[in-house]
């Protein structure tokens, strides 16, 4: 996945939609009766030409299903999607869409050139085929049947079938699964060029790293709603700033009732606080105990930041 020499989009893009694809207030309820699952509540999203935006949240938060509702593949229950103006499966809108889902059928026996020269005759305008290799870092592996591919190989792949028509707006499903840290910083690369060419990228990711590094915009599923949604400075401007860690006997319950407390828990004779600011919660744990040693403060991991604001958005719902 190198720089390539992609088509400009951002005139194209604009002056026809300001959104490329949008939910609203969409829901999606998955069975019936006692077995029903509510996959997605009321949900909004919105994508604009030139935007990464990358949708984060824990396993089965509902990122997949709303995405299936943005591509047309799943309908939803109540609420609206609409992709470039219309109904997502409308075929006028489904050609200016590329998609790389988790989950390929794409048959093993096909070689990759073949199946690239396949899915360009789907699309009225494609990218020569030279472009989709060198986009999608396929070079010297066109002639290779797809079930001798290496999983990373092959889900590099799918990302060149996404690319392959050209489109407005590409949408990912977890694309760096999977990938070793060099072809994950390659597709990044890719990903930052195709944005910034006016298409529209969206991706669904488990990695704070990855959103934070690439995401013009970052909205945070848990529970099938949005429960945040910003920069990724304002989504880290939401969670508590600071970790502290002491030797005490101070429970858990008691520390949470301190102001700015957003997570404690315990690691065997550790106590370790997620914490708005340090300083009141330093004073309210040597009031109580006195005897509290090795205290440190440090900045939370993206990790932590990210399971204290979904546990706490749970807390208060
Ligand atoms: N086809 C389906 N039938 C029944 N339940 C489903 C179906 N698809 C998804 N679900 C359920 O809907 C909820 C949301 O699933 P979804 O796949 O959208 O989550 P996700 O955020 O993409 O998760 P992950 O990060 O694990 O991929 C889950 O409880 C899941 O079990």
């Amino acid at each position: 996945m190198t720089t390539t020499q992609l088509t400009d989009h951002s005139a194209r893009s604009s002056h026809d939609t300001p959104l490329l694809a949008e939910l609203l207030g969409v829901s999606k309820q998955f069975g019936k009766g006692e077995s029903a699952v509510q996959a997605v509540s009321g949900l909004d999203l919105d994508v604009r030409p030139g935007e990464l935006l990358a949708v984060l949240g824990p396993n089965g938060a509902g990122k997949s299903t709303a995405i299936g509702m943005l591509t047309g593949l799943t309908s939803p229950t109540s609420g609206r999607a609409r992709l470039f103006g219309r109904a997502p499966r409308d075929v006028r809108a489904r050609r200016r869409l590329g998609v790389m889902l988790q989950a390929s059928g794409v048959p093993d026996t096909l070689r990759v050139r073949e199946l690239l020269t396949e899915f360009r005759g789907y699309y009225p305008a494609p990218l020569s085929m030279a472009q989709v290799v060198s986009a999608a870092g396929l070079d010297g592996l066109e002639g290779r049947m797809f079930g001798e591919l290496s999983g990373g190989q092959q889900r590099r792949v799918l990302f060149g079938i996404a690319l392959a028509g050209d489109p407005d707006l590409l949408v990912f499903d977890e694309p760096t699964t999977g990938l070793d840290v060099e072809a994950r910083h390659r597709l990044w690369d890719t990903l930052r060029e195709l944005a910034g060419s006016g298409r529209g990228v969206v991706l669904t990711t488990h990695y704070l790293e990855e959103a934070d590094a690439l995401a013009d915009r970052i909205v945070v599923i848990d529970h099938g709603v949005v429960i945040a949604q910003g920069t990724p400075t304002e989504i880290k401007a939401l969670v508590p700033g600071r970790r502290v860690r002491a030797q005490s006997s101070v429970s858990v319950s008691v520390a949470q009732q301190w102001p700015g407390v957003a997570g404690a828990s315990r690691e065997g004779p550790w106590l370790v606080l997620l914490v708005a600011s340090a300083e009141p919660v330093l004073r309210a744990l040597l009031d109580l105990d006195a005897a509290a040693t090795g205290v440190t403060v440090t900045e939370p991991s993206l990790e932590e930041a990210f399971l204290a604001l979904t546990h706490h958005m749970e807390e208060t719902r």
